[in-house]
């Protein structure tokens, strides 16, 4: 059968649209072949389907300007090679074959759908729905790329027989003819066959944040036109097989899981997977299910299983193929396994990434667990031995350690004889114990070992604490609580993000590019061979195994190896003879700026306890430059002052927002001469920033600035240039993140209610993006993007259509996040209003202002650990700077403040992307900085927002800035 579509002049600014999104999204699972034309006003275009091909059309204005662009574009959506031979002289004819209308389907409609990575800025559009015999069931609109959808009968049947285009008729029509049309078009078999089906499981023990990552890899492959399937049960559900254990899935099957604990898909244990019989039968019934690529959630045990899958494939196929369990087609079609792996596990013993799915979660049970004990050993000056998780690996007990300053750590990495341990924990106890400290905190992981590789219990280290120390001791075992809960905001954020990376992986991966695990190093994903990653993870435990501890800490990622290093220098502070020479030992002064966050204790008190270790002296300037330059509030920092500052919110030595200059930098000047202070650790955010930047300018005045001075940033706002982390945002987003998921829970039940978040970081729309992320807001509002009447509307409609969607049934609350700044007229309350209003009755919306709490209470134990981390690193910045700034100033008329090495003595401390890196103030003041903003020129997560909104449909329409 042969349909031709009228050639239609896309000048029309009409709004067309003939189903819902339910009826479109039914439509596309119903339907396997579909094509959306795009047609632009600068031509037009045209489809016929021909005996088992489509023919498109495409014939542009004679000298266009934006031909080209518009020809790249297209070629782009269509999937063409360059080679293609796509234009002839009057007319562009592309010739798909059938399988590569799944190109255009899965590209175009994915695309469409979501509204991403369109081209927006080329032209405006309207689009087309073809089904698989040629008729048009569906046009949607044109203008700024937006289509809409409203409620209409799915289906209709529009056969357009005129074979001559007719530019005179417009989208409109076609859209009164399909949506007036009584014939439903008889529905073809559902054909699956050029889609990709991607499928997801969960393996091992289950982490918080796996749900996220489901949730992400179902949509993100609905979005890219696949079909997603999930495994239930993890392995044990590819050994059974069929559709019970193999199920496609839909896009509101994951609805809401980003804040659910756990695994909805299930996970196990399954022995039969570790035989190669086991692996048969998974691979038999991945076939079977039709199965493109399998993207596998779980430790270091389910990624080694899913990378001998990979590599024993080609044998598993060719017995299937020769015991006739598959068909030929099959075996053809099924050379290669795409996996991809997206490491969940709360152990953290994964190499090559910093960071598992789960990891952080579990750290945060752990870490509240000890903070309450803390109170109750005080009150009994008892000891308590703390054993956690972590079978093979150390990583939770020791930052742990860190996090709530334990006494001593038990970790399979670093084992010692059993005399060592006793001798050195029983020396470290006692003497913290005659300082003054009431509690004693020792934490053992679970694998814990000695260095003889027999393992050591809680028990033991119980009996040796009273046998030796005779002090009153408990034990807690902390066990499945620190698996349990929902995840904390970085896990969400992390699995999400993956989850969506791996989908991409999956779809760029060719049969020569090696099967990839995504990982994360500092803040930026990145993809690994995965065949790697295991080996490495591998040889650990064997080096473990060969007892072997050096090389087991060589092959740890540094960052482990860094925390080992930091927490010992941090313990040792109060006891062990100081590391440097006297002529190396510094004075050296810490400051807070700006408003408070989360972690910002923590790098005070890891500077301190480190400085000591060194042998420097640090003192705290209280109170900020106003305390300095009004009340000389210098005092130096003693061991016993700081008990228990790790794991308090707030700031402890006092901040505020006055710069050096609305202080008087003068009297500040005159006390770093009086104190003699070697180096400058400036803690805060955009205020510390400039003040940073105004004592670097006054070295040409005032000599005693003539030191290495370093800022860490700490904001919730994370606005600080030269970094894509402050301390403070991780303990922020937390905060917000919780608060919403309450009140998300609220709507939820009320059925029918959004609530409106108003969200603190000034200028900046991180936290809003980051927490829409966590929580699956509908929508987030920045200050980056303000809020056009357009992009409102367009929101509120799509509000409309979910909640007609969701008829009434199920969980089904909404939140919009509103960054404060991002519009002075739309306060939360007012958009409240309008919402309720435009509502009419179908569902209304409320205002909801978590004001400070967003400065959260207890920093997380990422913000407390990256603390401890940075002030160390800032630390080590100032030690490697005093010579170059000794030469400088040994001139005093000759110093020469734009001289490179100068004014590298004066930095931020950042991470970005994979890497931890101080750059200049003045290269990022001058340079990198939108101060009227107070703003990095360049935001780090842009990118993030897109996503955010393509997980939740949001359309976002086009702005001409
Ligand atoms: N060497 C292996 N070969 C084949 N399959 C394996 C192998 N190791 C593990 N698996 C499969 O992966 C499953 C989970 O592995 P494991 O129990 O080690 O958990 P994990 O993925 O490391 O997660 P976690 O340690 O966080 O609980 C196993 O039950 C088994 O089905
Ligand atoms: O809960 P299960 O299956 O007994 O497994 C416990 C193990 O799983 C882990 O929690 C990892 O998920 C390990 O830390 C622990 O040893
Ligand atoms: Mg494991």
């Amino acid at each position: 059968m042969t349909a031709d579509i009228p050639l239609i002049n896309g000048t029309s600014q009409c709004t067309v649209a003939t189903f819902s999104k339910a009826a479109y999204e039914e439509t596309v699972s119903f339907y396997s072949h579909f094509l959306l034309l795009e047609v632009q006003p600068l031509g037009t275009s045209s489809a016929i389907l021909t005996n088992g091909h489509i023919d498109v059309r495409v014939t542009f204005e004679e000298n266009s300007e934006k031909q080209s662009a518009v020809e790249a574009r297209v070629k782009a959506l269509a999937g063409v090679e360059d080679s293609h031979d796509w234009r002839s002289e009057a007319s562009e004819s592309l010739v798909f074959k059938t399988s590569d209308i799944q190109q255009v389907k899965s590209r175009i409609i994915g695309e469409k759908w979501q509204h991403q990575a369109y081209p927006t800025d080329l032209f405006p559009m309207e689009l087309y729905v073809v089904d698989p015999v040629g008729n048009v069931i569906g046009v949607t609109k044109t203008k700024n790329a937006v289509s809409t959808m409203p409620t209409a009968p799915p289906l209709r049947k529009g056969v357009f027989t005129s074979t001559a285009p007719s530019k005179t008729q417009s989208s409109v029509d076609i859209a009164k003819s399909v949506a007036t049309s009584q014939h439903y078009p008889s529905l073809p078999e559902k054909s699956q066959k050029d889609q990709k089906a991607i499928a997801v499981m969960t393996s091992g023990g289950d982490a918080p944040g796996m749900n996220a990552n489901v949730r992400a890899i179902v949509r993100t492959a609905i979005f890219k036109g696949c079909r997603p399937y999930v495994v239930m049960e993890g392995y044990e559900g590819l050994v059974r097989g069929g559709p019970e254990y193999i199920r496609e899935c839909t896009w509101e099957d994951v609805r809401g899981w980003s804040s659910e604990g756990g695994t909805n898909i299930g996970t196990a244990r399954c022995m039969e997977f570790k035989e190669r019989a086991g692996r048969l039968k998974g691979a038999q019934h991945l076939i079977e299910a039709g199965v493109d690529a399998l993207i596998v959630c779980g430790g270091d045990g389910s990624l080694t299983g899913a990378d001998l899958f990979r590599s024993e494939w080609p044998s598993l196929i060719k017995e299937l193929k020769e015991t006739k369990r598959i068909s030929e087609d099959d075996f053809n079609r099924y050379q290669h396994l795409n996996i991809c792996g997206t490491v969940g596990s709360i152990d953290n013993d994964m190499s090559t990434t910093d960071s598992t799915i789960g990891a952080y979660s579990s750290l945060d049970r752990i870490c509240r667990a000890v903070d309450y004990i803390e109170a109750t050993a005080n009150s009994h000056s008892r000891a308590f031995v703390v054993e956690v998780m972590g079978r093979n690996c150390g990583w939770l007990a020791l930052m742990a350690g860190i996090a709530t300053s334990a006494d001593y750590i038990f970790i399979p990495e670093k084992p010692a004889s059993s005399r060592e341990w006793q001798d050195q924990m029983c020396d470290i106890v006692a003497k913290h114990r005659a300082r003054g400290k009431r509690t004693t905190i020792v934490i053992v992981a679970e694998g814990a070992i000695a260095a003889d590789l027999t393992p050591i219990s809680p028990k033991d280290v119980h009996k040796v604490l009273v046998d030796r120390l005779q002090l009153d001791t408990r034990v807690t075992t902390l066990g499945h609580v620190q698996r349990g809960g929902t995840a904390v905001a970085f896990d969400r954020i992390l699995a999400t993000l993956q989850g969506v990376e791996a989908v991409n992986a999956v779809l760029d991966s060719t049969p020569d590019t090696p099967s990839p695990l995504i990982a994360i190093n500092e803040n930026k994903l990145v993809r690994k061979p995965l065949v790697d990653s295991v080996r490495l993870t591998k040889s650990v435990a064997d080096a473990i195994q060969a007892k072997d501890f050096k090389k087991a800490m060589a092959l740890r990622d540094s960052e482990f190896v860094e925390h080992l290093n930091n927490f010992m220098a941090i313990n040792s502070a109060d006891h062990n003879p100081p590391k440097l020479p006297h002529d190396k030992r510094l004075k050296i002064a810490i400051v807070n700026v700006g408003a408070p966050a989360g972690g910002i204790n923590s790098a005070v008190y890891s500077m301190a306890t480190y400085c000591m270790s060194q042998g420097h002296r640090p003192y705290a300037i209280y109170n900020g430059w106003s305390g300095l330059a009004r009340h000389e509030s210098v005092r130096s920092l003693s061991w016993k002052s700081m008990l228990g500052w790790q794991s308090r919110g707030g700031s402890e030595i006092g901040t505020n927002r006055v710069t050096p200059e609305e202080a008087d930098i003068g009297m500040i000047a005159y006390y770093f001469q009086k104190y003699k202070f070697d180096g400058l650790i400036i803690v805060g955010g955009f205020e510390a920033f400039v003040s940073l930047h105004q004592l670097e300018r006054a070295r040409e005045d005032y000599p005693a600035f003539r030191i290495p001075m370093v800022l860490i940033p700490a904001t919730l706002s994370n606005n600080v240039p030269g970094t894509e982390y402050s301390l403070g945002t991780d303990t922020a987003l937390n905060a917000l993140m919780d608060y919403c998921d309450v009140i998300k829970q609220s709507a939820a039940s009320t059925r029918g209610r959004a609530f409106v978040v108003d969200v603190q970081g000034g200028n900046s729309g991180f936290l809003a993006t980051n927490a829409g992320l966590a929580v699956g807001a509908q929508v987030s509002y920045v200050p980056e993007e303000g809020i056009s009447l357009e992009q409102l509307s367009q929101d509120i409609e799509t509000l409309s259509e979910s909640f007609a969607t969701a008829g009434g049934r199920g969980r089904f609350g909404k939140l919009i996040l509103k960054s404060h700044n991002a519009s002075k007229v739309f306060t939360p309350e007012v958009l409240a209003e309008v919402i309720t209003a435009e509502a009419k009755g179908q569902f209304d919306a409320k205002s909801a202002i978590p004001g400070h709490v967003q400065q959260g209470g207890l920093p997380s134990p990422i913000d407390r650990t990256r603390g401890a981390r940075l002030a160390i690193r800032a630390v080590g910045f100032i030690e490697s700077h005093q010579e170059a700034i000794r030469k400088a100033r040994a001139d005093d008329d000759d110093f020469d403040l734009d001289d490179k090495d100068v004014s590298a003595t004066a930095a931020v401390l950042g991470i970005r992307g994979s890497h931890v890196v101080f750059s200049s103030i003045r290269q990022l003041y001058d340079f990198e900085t939108e101060l009227s903003k107070r703003m990095p020129k360049v935001i780090h997560w842009e990118g993030t927002r897109a996503i955010a909104d393509h997980l939740v449909g949001r359309k976002k329409v086009e702005t001409n800035n």
